[in-house]
């Protein structure tokens, strides 16, 4: 299980044989409601979705499919919901069969791809709210998150003109 965009994530899927999995999906509609208002989620909006999220990754794992799943979970302590799909997860102790991969781009470049999408009525999200999410963004060394540019430098292969 990767930590990734959909639009990474759809293409490693087709390079892999897993499944990809937006996280984004398994909002409740009072959550993308707040979200479509500028509203944050809150720790109790945001807990029953990665409790969901957690169970979808369970049920993979106990079927031996590998999925990857587009998710921003942005504090270590979602992370560490995700983590315990694993039923043999020791917690805090970041070994996992649930790996991360951090998409590392910069605020700006990710600002201005939501504007894009929510001029186009692509994005059901304001960018006003990134800033918040960015705040929230947890990243130490402790957990061994892979961390990789890779959101930057594929941009001609994603989007050849
Ligand atoms: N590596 C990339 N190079 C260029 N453009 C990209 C790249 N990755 C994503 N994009 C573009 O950025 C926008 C957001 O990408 P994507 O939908 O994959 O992100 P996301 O993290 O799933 O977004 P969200 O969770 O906000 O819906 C899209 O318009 C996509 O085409
Ligand atoms: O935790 C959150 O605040 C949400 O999950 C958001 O991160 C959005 O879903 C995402 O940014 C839009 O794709």
């Amino acid at each position: 299980m990767v930590w990734l965009s959909r639009t990474i994530g759809e293409m490693l899927a087709k390079e892999t044989s897993f499944s990809f999995i937006d996280a984004d999906d398994f909002h409740p509609i009072s959550n993308k409601e707040k979200m479509r208002n500028g509203i944050p989620l809150s720790e109790e909006d945001r807990t029953p979705w990665l409790e969901t999220l957690r169970d979808v990754l369970k049920e993979s794992l106990v079927n031996r499919r590998s999925v990857i799943l587009g998710c921003s979970a942005l504090q270590k302590r979602y992370r560490e919901i995700l983590r315990s799909a694993d039923p043999s997860y020791v917690p805090e102790s970041y070994v996992s069969i649930v790996k991360f991969v951090l998409l590392d781009v910069a605020a700006e470049v990710i600002a201005a791809r939501l504007e894009k999408r929510v001029a186009e009525g692509k994005h059901f999200m304001p960018s006003t709210l990134l800033r918040s999410q960015l705040e929230l963004l947890q990243i130490d060394d402790s957990e061994g998150l892979l961390n990789t540019a890779f959101g930057l430098y594929c941009f001609e292969e994603v989007h050849p003109e």
